[in-house]
């Protein structure tokens, strides 16, 4: 395996219960890139999302076969730390869901549970982990008051500092923007590409603009089958799959 693949899925399939829900799915993804991952409703692009971090072992009746390596490791072996999985490869959600404490607290939750309890560490990890996630300007007056004071746009971005502060090195995000106005999608959107520098982001978005932008390379989902996979730009101009063409042309979804 090439050291730069960062993500490689065998073979993946999952069923919730009898609902066959991701099909054979093969997918390389490399380091420091944005995937986005698109397709209609129910198509199985969170699902395949959450297969990611595990997330859907939290899930009853769900069966998983097939692989997921991440760093040449597969993520599904039994010898697989879920804990330091999840920190590995962080998640941010379609609705901000900061904790309801204060924005210094939110930051430091996660570093203090690894460990970190000395306040000069925690302070020095707060500041850089809100600095990455662009928002320690417009807080660092107020790290003592409620994170639920903040803006929408302004709780996402702590959600994702939140994340950084435990030195992921994946970052998985699920429709991060869908319930953020314009400009604070816009912040989103600019975050991302300064993170990719650091980190490996994979992202479901359901704005095909966005995916456009913001990604390097774009999956197409359809019925829980993964269509194709390439560059962003080959998949909005010209891509290899009729139905492809018929989803990015707005002919269904
Ligand atoms: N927790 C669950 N239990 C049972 N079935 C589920 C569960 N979550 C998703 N599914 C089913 O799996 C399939 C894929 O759903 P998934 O949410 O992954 O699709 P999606 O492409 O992300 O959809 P959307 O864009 O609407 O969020 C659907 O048939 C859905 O009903």
């Amino acid at each position: 395996m090439s050291a730069k693949h960062k993500i490689k899925v065998n073979k993946l399939n999952l069923y919730y219960g009898d609902n066959h829900a991701l099909h054979d799915i093969e997918m390389t993804i490399e380091s420091n890139m944005i995937a986005a991952l698109i397709g209609p409703s129910g198509c199985g692009k969170s699902t395949f999302l959450r297969t990611l971090n595990r997330m859907n072992d939290l899930i009853d009746n769900v069966r998983i076969t097939g692989s997921i390596m991440i760093d040449g490791q597969d993520i599904y072996s039994s010898e697989t730390d879920i804990v330091s999985l999840r920190k590995r490869v962080g998640m941010v959600f379609q609705r901000p869901n900061p904790f309801p404490m204060s924005i210094y607290d939110n930051i430091a939750y996660g570093p203090r549970i690894h460990g970190i309890k000395k306040k000069a560490n925690l302070d020095e990890l707060v500041e850089r982990s809100l600095k990455q996630a662009a928002l320690w300007d417009e807080v660092k007056d107020r790290l003592n008051k409620s994170a639920l004071g903040l803006s929408g746009g302004q709780q996402q971005r702590l959600c994702i500092a939140r994340l950084l502060a435990v030195e992921p090195d994946v970052l998985l995000m699920d429709e991060p923007t869908s319930a953020l106005d314009p400009i604070s999608t816009l912040k989103v959107e600019e975050l991302t590409q300064t993170l990719k520098e650091k980190y490996t982001i994979i992202i479901v978005t359901h704005n095909m603009q966005q995916a456009a932008r913001i990604s390097d390379v774009t999956s197409f989902f359809l019925n829980g089958n993964l269509v194709e996979t390439d560059k962003t730009d080959k998949i909005f101009t010209n891509p290899n799959d009729q139905r492809t063409e018929d989803y990015i042309t707005g002919r269904f979804g």
